[in-house]
């Protein structure tokens, strides 16, 4: 995930400097990020769910298995059918979301009714119900202070002669083809504070 928010930073020059902006103002030059910082970052957690609804990791979520038949939307669901839950097609659905392609994190700013409790069943990339990851809140704010950490300590460029690369590779989990590689400039005001 961390390489998918970069990569969307580094293809997106206004959402970048917004982050960037709202780092030093939260944060300050003069000193290096703290966990105390992590819950005024809402625009940088908007740009982390925005990357979350384009390339969720586990598109189709762990299979469910249901114990009993079932009608939903029309559609009969036997007992024991293997069902899959397409969140990567949910989540770019042109009718339940707005420009869906365009990686626009103001989103979640207009509406804050998104967050990873898997109770708004447009955006799901943690799961819903029951069997929702385990592992929510030590995703979320590992992300968030990793993201931090280096968005506010570096400035990051693409080799010289490089381009950004967007496709995936399907699968349970789902990665990035090539691997992103960029480049760090230290931009804090005082080298002891990288030690
Ligand atoms: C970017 C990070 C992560 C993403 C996107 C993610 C996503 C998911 C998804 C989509 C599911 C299936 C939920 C469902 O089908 O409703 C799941 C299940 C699960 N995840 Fe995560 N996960 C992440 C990180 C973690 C971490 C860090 C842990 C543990 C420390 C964890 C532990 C689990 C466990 C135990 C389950 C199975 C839960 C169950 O079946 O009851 N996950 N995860």
């Amino acid at each position: 995930m961390v390489e998918w928010v970069m990569s969307e930073l580094l293809q997106h020059k206004a959402v970048s400097e917004k982050v960037m902006e709202e780092l030093t103002e939260v944060v300050g030059m003069n000193n290096m990020v703290e966990e105390h910082d992590l819950p005024k970052l809402t625009y940088l957690d908007a740009v982390i769910k925005e990357t979350f609804r384009l390339h969720p990791p586990l598109p189709l979520l762990v299979p469910r298995c249901p114990s009993q038949s079932a009608t939903i939307g029309g559609y009969k669901i036997p007992k024991g059918s293997k069902v899959f839950i397409n969140i990567w097609a949910i989540q770019r659905d042109p009718q339940l979301w707005e420009n869906p392609l365009q990686f626009k994190p103001e989103r979640y700013l207009e509406n804050p009714g998104f967050d990873f409790s898997g109770n708004n069943f447009i955006f799901l990339p943690f799961g819903s119900g029951r069997r929702i990851c385990a592992g929510v809140p030590l995703a979320e704010r590992m992300l968030k202070y990793v993201l931090a950490a280096l968005l506010h300590s570096f400035d990051w460029e693409l080799p010289e002669g490089t381009e950004l690369e967007f496709s995936d590779k399907f699968g349970i989990v789902v990665k990035k083809v090539k691997p992103l590689v960029a480049i760090p400039r230290p931009k804090l005001s005082k080298p002891e504070l990288y030690q």
